[in-house]
């Protein structure tokens, strides 16, 4: 394939042979134009010079800052070039995570809205998320967070949160590259990526969030993902981290803390659960105790060693719904003020469903992840009580806003839903329903009298024609400003993945999404466990049926 040059962006060129063959100096843009490539110059104004002032964090891969570009406020990823970390390797997870995130849109992924290379310094250019980490808010990390510890990665730092708190994974590709070596066990790092990353504590911070099966034999599936969830879910009851420093044993995991408790004095019971919990947690009668217990042990069976008997995701969510419930319900009727536990959307379901329709007319597969990571959501609701942060009102699961670039009048009227609920799925699938195919011949670059960001247009339908797919345009590196020509649309590249129906739903699902509709329920992904671990060759099922979740008994205080 014979490389591309784009426009006003000489050194950006998209060569997928050589990318793959990770010989590529310069990641390649999305050919539908949803990422763009900014000019050092433009980054360096935005953020004032990478101005101290503008840093909201530090992770491993280098310093975040929050700046302006195109009167848009963004988060810009600097990433260091220091001695700890390998620059192939550095660059090599420059193009992972340019490659994977510029493929995909999900509501639940931090969107990816540049990049930026030059000035001896590599740029990644996100959406802004107000509330930053769900560590930041457990942790109460600071804009010196990189003084206070360097280095530790950690999944809860990879969870970030919008202004209402919807929760949204970020370092996709950064991770994905981290954590898995070529054989695909983080064990069995060898060479360069291991002698690098390895001295920065990636790996042991990965190791935290890691069952033990994907430790020794690097078997993937989504139980793996259920027990990372887990020790999540752990992070926010007790107020620690992942892996923490412990003043008589030195390095913990909290994922031991299961095994711990079990082994303990007090068995594996609520007295014992109790004293883990954090205070922030129940402060102000914030969080009922009994519901707090009712999380922590489904975070145990999240942490089964067993990875088949750890509950489905669906599962998770579900009791994750019925806990708030029931702390809803105990916090009204305990006050006479206004409860202080966030109130759950009158119908999850529903709620849910609104958003999924809206991304049903995207063409979703019924094998992806859903706002499962509403899960998630929940998880912040949680949160922001533990950081008794005002927002705490925030809706479960509400619809995320349109980023500020994005006009709402463009978002595609609802349909009917296809909605199946959060379902199970192999991850390398999960975000398979906001894959945007390539454009044919696409290439983008800016206009400085148009937003350089996607805007929702991409996601509206129907989509306008589309020529030849190139932006013409921009300004800094000398092309002539030309706007956004006729007949482009970033919406067309969805149109080409979803030629058809918007829905694809094979007769097996439809059948069971209308028995569970008429049912009043929206579908449960195990109903189709079958279909997607079946096709992603994954060898875990998910919990026999015979398996219900086992609760510590909830005691009313
Ligand atoms: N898109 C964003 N919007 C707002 N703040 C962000 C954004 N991305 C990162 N941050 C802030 O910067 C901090 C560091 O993020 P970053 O992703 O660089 O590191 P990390 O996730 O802590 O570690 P690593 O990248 O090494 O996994 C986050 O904890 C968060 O406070």
């Amino acid at each position: 394939m014979e490389p591309e040059i784009l426009p006003n962006c000489r050194k950006c060129v998209f060569d997928t042979k050589s990318l793959r063959a990770g010989s590529a100096i310069f990641p390649p843009p999305h050919p539908s134009g949803a990422v763009m490539c900014w000019s050092y110059e433009e980054v360096h104004a935005g953020t004032e010079g990478f101005s101290a002032s503008l840093q909201v964090g530090e992770g491993g891969f280098g310093a975040v800052y929050r700046a302006s570009l195109s009167n848009t406020v963004c988060a810009v990823k600097r990433l260091k070039q220091d001695g700890e970390l390998d620059w192939t390797v550095l660059m090599k997870s420059f193009q992972t995570e340019v490659e994977k995130l510029s493929k995909f849109r999900h509501p639940n992924i931090v969107d990816l809205l540049g990049f930026s290379e030059g000035g001896g310094s590599m740029c990644l250019i996100y959406s802004y998320m107000e509330n930053q980490s769900l560590e930041d808010r457990l942790h109460n990390v600071t804009q010196t967070h990189h003084n206070l510890h360097m280095c530790v990665f950690s999944s809860d730092s990879n969870i970030l949160l919008d202004r209402h708190l919807a929760a949204k994974l970020s370092d996709f590709g950064l991770a994905q590259f981290v954590s898995r070596s070529s054989s695909g066990r983080p064990g069995d790092q060898t060479g360069a990526q291991t002698k690098s990353l390895g001295k920065t504590a990636t790996v042991r911070g990965t190791l935290a969030y890691l069952p033990d099966e994907y430790v020794r034999n690097g078997q993937l599936g989504t139980a793996v993902d259920v027990y990372s969830f887990g020790v999540v879910l752990l992070e926010v009851l007790t107020g620690r981290r992942a892996l923490h420093k412990d003043m008589r044993s030195g390095e913990r995991y909290l994922k031991d803390l299961v095994e711990e408790l079990e082994d303990g004095p007090c068995g594996s019971s609520e007295a014992a659960w109790r004293k883990q919990l954090d205070e922030r947690l129940m402060a102000g009668g914030a969080c009922e105790p009994a519901g707090c217990l009712q999380v922590a042990a489904l975070a145990c069976r999240c942490l089964d060693k067993n990875k088949r008997r750890r509950p489905a995701m669906t599962k998770v969510f579900h009791r994750l719904e019925d806990v708030q419930t029931f702390m809803w319900r105990t916090s009204s009727s305990s006050s006479s003020s206004a409860p202080s536990v966030p109130r759950p959307p009158l119908s999850l379901d529903s709620s849910v469903g609104a958003l999924s329709q809206q991304l049903s007319s995207l063409g979703p597969l019924e094998d992806s992840y859903p706002s499962s990571l509403s899960s998630l959501s929940s998880l912040s609701s949680l949160s922001s009580l533990s950081s008794q942060s005002s927002q705490s009102s925030s809706s479960l699961c509400s619809l995320p806003p349109p980023h500020p670039l994005h006009s709402s009048s463009s978002l595609p009227p609802l349909s009917s839903s296809s909605f199946l609920g959060p379902c199970e799925t192999d991850e390398s699938r999960g975000f398979s329903q906001y894959h945007l195919s390539p454009q044919s011949n696409g290439t983008s670059s800016r206009d400085q009298n148009h937003p350089s960001v996607p805007t929702e247009d991409q996601y509206n339908f129907p989509p306008q024609p589309s020529t030849d797919g190139v932006l013409s345009g921009g300004t800094s590196s000398g092309g002539t400003s030309s706007g956004t020509p006729a007949g482009f649309s970033p919406a067309g590249s969805l149109q080409s993945m979803c030629p058809g129906p918007s829905v694809h739903m094979n007769p097996r699902n439809q059948r069971l999404l209308e028995k569970k509709t008429e049912e009043g329920r929206i579908q449960t992904p195990e109903l189709l466990s079958d279909d997607l671990y079946g096709a992603a060759g994954s060898d875990f099922r998910g919990p026999e049926e015979s398996d219900e979740l086992e609760y510590l008994p909830a005691k009313h205080d």
